[in-house]
Parts: structure tokens; C-alpha cells; sequence
């Protein structure tokens, strides 16, 4: 018999690869030592397209600008965001007075919740049907084209009251011994939600709109806070840390690290989003796309993995008040420019991917379909 973990592993089909229940777990240690992946975390060849090897020429927009009045500068960076979201729905801001101590700090606490044991991890699993949790590569809900990642999801409410409520998360799922990492998170949040807030008003001039429109518009939603984890695979030209999709949600405030992957689909082409440490990507969802009417377009990307290395991102998505109504203002209708979408609640969408459809390329399409064919009178 070879020795080896590796081999023994294939050789057992289900060590480390599977419960005593013949479920798929995701433990990294076995499975980035593996050099043949198990089938279930295969992806279709479409999706697998090779990349471009071009870079997206998205704008590093200076969002500190909204802080300095200086109008002549907004104007700009708006144009420069105009014609971003007109084409992709992907920019990058700098100057966004997110304390790059926070940032290290909260990648520290990411690796650390993503290393714990995975018995540890398991206990604040994902339930099927909500968003927040641990899971490893979402086996407890997808039994093929299983995602190369891991990841942690909680929520933060962008209402005043909500002072403690990440820390009381992680205190409830994981234990008291981890306080101190709820309130790098909590602070990371209350971070982002300073961000949306400068984003949204910069995106509402880009339209033309009174500056406060979308501020208003999430002033009291959610955040949907996301850790990846995408560790190295031997046989990554056969799996994804994300397939093609665009995020159901409003926006998406993310911070990679140094590693790369993170790739954009624009003019039939996938384009690699080279990492900036200084930078915040922001890329627009379906929600957002709607709320524009479709002037503006929710962003296609997807994530590679790395042959070697583990690859992290902290992903914050956006979202109104879960019983809001999802229209975009009078001032971007008109005879011109009719209605593209009919009105949704966000939770509606958010259910209908948590429930009917796996999000990928075309969730939007689908969620009309499904909501024309299970209301006959629209
Ligand atoms: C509303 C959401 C669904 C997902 C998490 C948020 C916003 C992004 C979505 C997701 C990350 C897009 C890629 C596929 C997905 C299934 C995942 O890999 O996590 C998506 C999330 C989800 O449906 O759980
Ligand atoms: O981490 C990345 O590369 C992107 C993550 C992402 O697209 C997502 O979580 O929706
Ligand atoms: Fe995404």
C-alpha cells in the first residue's frame, strides 16, 4: 500500500472527505494535500473559461473627496463612477478612512475563527435557508459544484440600537472566549457603514439625484458580513472559491488580500482584479441594479483559487430593511425610461435564493419568472 496522506485518502473515499453520515465536510487540511479533488467540487467548463490574463480598468475613485466639499472633485469621481456602473458595476475606492489597523486586525480574527478546529466550527454551522453561520464550502446545502472556500456570515443592522449585536453573536454561536473578536467585527461594520454612506451619496450624484436618496434608502438596513477563506488546491483549474454570479444584494464592499483571484466578466472576457491593500473594491448586486432601473449594471464575477496558497476576503453586502420595497426613485422614470423591473420586497429575493434558486448567472431573470408563474395575475 503507497504511504502517504494524500493517497490514503483517495484510497478511502471517505477520510476526512466525509462524516461517519456519508456527508461532505470541508476540512482543508485534508483536502489541499489532495491531488485529485472530489468530484463534487468539480465546476462546468463554462465556468472554468481561463482567464483573460487582461486586467479590469475599473476607476480608484478618491471617495475622501466626499468629505472635503470639494465639488469640482465629486464631480469627477461621479463621472468616473457613472461610466464604471454603466458598463460593469465595479469600482475601487481609496482615502476611505477605514483604519488600516482595523482592517489587519479583522483579517488576524478572520484567520483565527477559519483555523479553529472544525468540530468547533461545525457548532455555529449554517442553517440551510439563512444566510448567517460557518460553512465549509456550503455542503450542508449544495451536494455538487461545491464552492472552494469556507466561510463565516453574520448580520449588523444599521439601526442605532445595534451596539453590541455582533459581539453578541459571536459570544452566542462560538462562546464568551470570543468577545474580543466580535468587537473587532462590530467596529469593522460600524466601519463599512460609514463607507456605505459615502459610496451611496457619490452613486446618487453620479445619477443626478439628490445626494441623500440612497443614504435614506439603507439608513436602516442590514449588513450581510461575510470571512472567506479559499485555501490552495492541486488541482485548481477544476474548482472555484465562487462560480459566476452577481450578488442578489444592493452593494458589496470588499477587501481582498494580497493573494488574487478575484475576477470580472466584461466585454465576454474575465478580467483578474489585482489586489489593493488600500483599497475597497465596490461592486453593484441585482438589488442596486433595480434600484437604478437598470441604467446602472449589477456586477458578474467569480473567484479563482490558488495552487499553493490560501486566498482571504472580508465581504460586506449591503442591504435595505428586509421588508422594504425595492423601486427606483421618480427621478430616474420617465416616458423615456420605463420600468425594468416591477417592484420587489428585498426579503423576497433574499428568500427566493435562499430557498429556489442557487444564485449564479441569472438569479434575477429567475426570481421574475418564478414570481410571474407563482402569481398568474401579474
Ligand atoms: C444574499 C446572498 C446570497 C449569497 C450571500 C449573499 C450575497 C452573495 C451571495 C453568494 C455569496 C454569491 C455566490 C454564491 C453563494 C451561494 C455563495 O457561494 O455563498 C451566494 C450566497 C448564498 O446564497 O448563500
Ligand atoms: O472573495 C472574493 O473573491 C469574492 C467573494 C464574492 O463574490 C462573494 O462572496 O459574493
Ligand atoms: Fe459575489
Amino acid at each position: 500500500m503507497a504511504s502517504g496522506a494524500a493517497t490514503l485518502s483517495q484510497s478511502l473515499p471517505s477520510k476526512g472527505l466525509k462524516d461517519e453520515h456519508g456527508n461532505i465536510i470541508f476540512d482543508k487540511h485534508v483536502l489541499q494535500e489532495l491531488e485529485h479533488i472530489p468530484k463534487e467540487y468539480y465546476w462546468p467548463t463554462q465556468d472554468l473559461v481561463a482567464t483573460s490574463q487582461e486586467k479590469l480598468n475599473e476607476p480608484l475613485i478618491d471617495i475622501g473627496v466626499m468629505l472635503k466639499g470639494d465639488e469640482a472633485a465629486i464631480a469627477n469621481a461621479a463621472e468616473l463612477v457613472r461610466n464604471a456602473c454603466m458598463k460593469h458595476g465595479f469600482f475601487q475606492v481609496i482615502n476611505h478612512g477605514v483604519d488600516q489597523n482595523l482592517i489587519t486586525k479583522a483579517y488576524e480574527e478572520l484567520n483565527y475563527i477559519l483555523s479553529l478546529p472544525l468540530s468547533k466550527k461545525e457548532a455555529a454551522r449554517n442553517i440551510p435557508g439563512t444566510l448567517e453561520g460557518y460553512s465549509g464550502a456550503h455542503a450542508e446545502k449544495y451536494s455538487a459544484k461545491l464552492p472552494w472556500k469556507e466561510t463565516f456570515t453574520f448580520n449588523y443592522n444599521h439601526h442605532e440600537e445595534s451596539e453590541s449585536e455582533v459581539v453578541d453573536y459571536f459570544k452566542s454561536t462560538l462562546g464568551e472566549e470570543f468577545q474580543q473578536t466580535g468587537w473587532v467585527f462590530q467596529a469593522y461594520c460600524k466601519a463599512m457603514k460609514q463607507l456605505v454612506f459615502m459610496v451611496t451619496e457619490l452613486l446618487a450624484i453620479s445619477l443626478g439625484m439628490d445626494r441623500l436618496q440612497y443614504e435614506s434608502y439603507f439608513a436602516d438596513g442590514q449588513q450581510t458580513m461575510r470571512l472567506n477563506s479559499y485555501p490552495p488546491c492541486k488541482e485548481n483549474n477544476l474548482t472555484l472559491g465562487n462560480g459566476p454570479h452577481t450578488d442578489p444584494t444592493s452593494l458589496t464592499l470588499l477587501h481582498q488580500d494580497h493573494i488574487g483571484g478575484l475576477e470580472v466578466f466584461v466585454d465576454n472576457k474575465w478580467l483578474s482584479v489585482p489586489p489593493r491593500p488600500d483599497a475597497f473594491v465596490i461592486n453593484l448586486g441585482d438589488t442596486f441594479m433595480a434600484l437604478t432601473n437598470g441604467i446602472y449594471k449589477s456586477c458578474m464575477h467569480r473567484s479563482l483559487v490558488n495552487k499553493e496558497k490560501e486566498r482571504t476576503s472580508l465581504v460586506c453586502f449591503v442591504n435595505p430593511r428586509k421588508d422594504n420595497i425595492v423601486r427606483p426613485p421618480e427621478a430616474l422614470l420617465g416616458k423615456d425610461a420605463p420600468r425594468k423591473y416591477p417592484d420587489f420586497i428585498w426579503s423576497d429575493l433574499l428568500d427566493y435564493t435562499q430557498t429556489n434558486h442557487r444564485v449564479d448567472e441569472s438569479t434575477f431573470e429567475s426570481f421574475f419568472k418564478w414570481v410571474g408563474s407563482s402569481n398568474p395575475s401579474n
